[in-house]
């Protein structure tokens, strides 16, 4: 062992021999400073802690994800709390149902897991905006993030409604809060704000008290520490397997000379973009970095030990044309759809060392079933269907509005005008300022010309007559969730030029095609309307539907759209999230059994937006397949279920 980790293992098995004096009963968690660990109730306590998040997971499933974290021999999880699941309107706050963050905490508390709870208010995780929500962007100015007044005034706000509301479940309250970060890797940030972390610092101690011990997390460079850290927060670092353990806590300690060590996200995998290959990391390599960790003392929070599921619109991205995949699967220790694998058989087998495991048997991967094949037919067109698809009915307006001047935030937009002159030549339409954001799939009376792409496709072709119906439907692929561009507005930011024209004279629709498939349609399409005379585009965005019909089970399944394109899907008025087999790596989206009804037909709504096969069939499996390269044959879809845990 080196030198190094010898003298962290030195320093902190002190920790080990020490107690405090309490009064007996009296709860507290605390930092021994002394002894360079946390106290817990006046005892030394090493967190061995996973990140699950409850956003990506449905409410019904939250119990048994916990409790497989739980006999894995972990006494904590790591929660984010982002701020646009619980206030998507501002003023509004929901904290119900799969929101109702209080049931969580009280199922981790009753299964015997404390909590870190890391509500942001920015949170990043892949999550859109990084959890901050978009109706800030009406501020068009606003410097997320820092000490902007608008943005300061809207997360105070936030803050006042949030922390009152974790009080009482802080652990010195009688819950399982043992610590709270304050904002998210602060010093990866540009800002570099002091004002605004001080102001965070005030409210967090003005809503949660002087006792609570509250944190920064920073990856463990000095410019990160340097912006990311504050008096009176404890810095801790997160990094992998691959980095230098040694060097990563000098680092903290740099910082902190005296106190635990604290890696608050060491990555048991890693997270997927569209058009990357599906990223993997080795359980033995995991296993070993945590031993490695645990016997110098250090408290360690797998990020991600649950990762869960990018449902609906939910997911994030990097700069440009880099999104996050539908799946949060991580390549963690439990699956997307909660399975055991091998990677956690190996870390239980690590924590065995340094705890004591719960005793009985690990709850077995939840059942999975292959319903079969499903096949589609496409939604009739009809007159009304822009009334039930935008009931509050276009604005007009001589240039583009963006998603957030529409005050629509997510999902789709349509936007219409006219050929201002015959093109009987293939015509350039291009968006020069790159102002598509993020795909904009063009029409022509009804017929598909092409889609462009931001960054990537700025020019396409057009023909037609003067005129014409143009059609484009912009496609809102997930805010900005990391770096100085999280100001990530959505539509067409600028104008499009067609040849010599500028295109002006706009009518647009803001999309609601969640809020209509929730009260219905297309399965209840009772409208006595007529059909619009379909030109059979086979290309383009058609909304299509189905129906599974029950067969006594609600067991999870994974959808396979095997060749069709992009698009996205629903059943039963559930947004499952977003599906791209063409460009992969995922190609099946998890489905949770309980969103499946046993007696009634499940309804199956799909908007492909580029071109679906003849075959119009969807495939729902047993096992998921998140690489393009199809999966072994045999048991390798075990990886993920490993039911004979003892
Ligand atoms: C190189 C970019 C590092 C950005 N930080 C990341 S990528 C995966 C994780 C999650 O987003 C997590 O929410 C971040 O705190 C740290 N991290």
């Amino acid at each position: 062992m080196a030198a190094g980790v010898l003298l962290f293992v030195a320093v902190n098995l002190a920790c080990l021999s020490v107690s405090g004096n309490l009064v007996s009963g009296e709860r507290s968690f605390s930092i021994d400073h002394k002894n360079d660990c946390f106290l817990k109730d006046g005892k030394p306590f090493q967190y061995i802690s996973g990140s699950i998040h409850y956003a990506r997971i449905p409410r019904y499933y939250w119990k048994d994800r916990l409790v497989k974290m739980y006999m894995t021999g972990l006494n904590a999880i790591q929660v984010y709390v982002p701020w646009n699941f619980h206030e998507a309107v501002q003023g509004v706050h929901n904290f119900t149902g799969d929101q109702d963050l209080g049931h969580f905490l009280d199922l981790a508390n009753q299964t015997g897991l404390l909590v870190i709870l890391r509500p942001g208010p920015y949170i990043c995780a892949e999550w859109e905006m990084g959890g901050l929500p978009a109706w800030l962007l009406q501020k068009p100015s606003i410097i997320l993030r820092s000490a902007d007044t608008d943005y300061i005034q809207a997360v105070s706000n936030w803050l006042a409604v949030l922390l009152p509301k974790m009080k009482p479940w802080l652990y010195i309250n009688g819950g399982n809060i043992i610590t709270v970060q304050v904002e998210n890797e602060y010093g990866s940030y540009f800002a570099c704000d002091y004002n605004y972390m001080r102001h965070l610092r005030t409210l967090f101690r003005l809503f949660l008290g002087e006792d609570t011990v509250l944190f920064t997390t920073d990856g463990n460079t000095d410019k990160e520490m340097t912006c990311g850290t504050l008096e009176g927060l404890y810095a801790t670092v997160d990094f992998g397997t691959d980095t230098n353990i040694t060097q990563a806590f000098s680092r903290q300690r740099q910082f902190e000379p005296r106190g635990p060590l604290v890696n608050s996200e060491f990555y048991t995998g890693w997270l997927d973009h569209w058009g990357d290959p599906h990223a993997v990391v080795d359980a033995q390599k995991v296993s070993r970095v945590l031993e490695e960790m645990l016997i110098m003392g250090a408290n360690v929070n797998m990020y991600m030990f649950e990762g869960g599921t990018n449902f609906g619109y939910w997911n994030g991205k990097v700069i440009g044309f880099i999104i996050v995949v539908t799946s949060y699967d991580y390549d963690a220790p439990l699956s997307e759809a909660g399975d055991p694998t091998e990677k956690l058989l190996a870390i239980r087998d690590v924590i065995k060392q340094f705890r004591d495991i719960p005793s009985g048997p690990m709850p077995p991967a939840t059942p999975k079933f292959a319903y079969g094949f499903v096949t589609l037919k496409k939604v009739r067109l009809s007159h009304g269907l822009l009334n039930t698809l935008s009931p509050l009915g276009p604005v007009k307006s001589q240039y583009p509005l963006t998603f957030e001047e529409m005050k629509q935030y997510y999902g789709y937009m349509l936007y219409r005008t006219t050929l201002p002159r015959d093109l009987s030549e293939p015509t350039p339409l291009i968006s020069p300022l790159n102002g598509v954001h993020d795909r904009a799939y063009v029409c022509v009376n009804g017929l598909f010309q092409g889609l462009l792409e931001r960054d990537t496709v700025l020019v396409i072709n057009v023909t037609g007559q003067q005129g014409d119906t143009v059609d484009i439907l912009v496609e809102n692929m997930g805010r900005v969730n990391f770096g100085s561009k999280i100001n990530d507005y959505k539509g067409l930011l600028s104008n499009l030029i067609l040849g010599k024209d500028v295109l002006s004279d706009w009518t647009i629709y803001p999309l609601d095609i969640d809020g209509a498939i929730a009260g219905g349609w297309p399965h209840s399409d009772s409208r006595k309307s007529f059909p619009v005379p379909q030109k059979d585009p086979s290309v383009g965005p058609v909304l299509y539907m189905g129906t599974l019909q029950p067969n006594g089970l609600a067991w999870d399944t994974f959808l396979k759209l095997h060749e069709w394109t992009k698009g996205q899907i629903w059943i039963n008025g559930m947004n499952l999230g977003r599906y791209w087999p063409a460009r992969g790596p995922q190609q099946t989206l998890y489905i949770p059994g309980p969103l499946l009804s046993t007696t009634l037909p499940n309804n199956i709504t799909v908007l492909e937006l580029e071109r679906a096969p003849a075959h119009l069939r969807v495939l729902f499996m047993d096992r998921p397949q998140l690489s393009t390269q199809p999966a072994p044959p045999g048991d390798a879809h075990k990886k993920h279920c490993i039911s004979a845990l003892k």
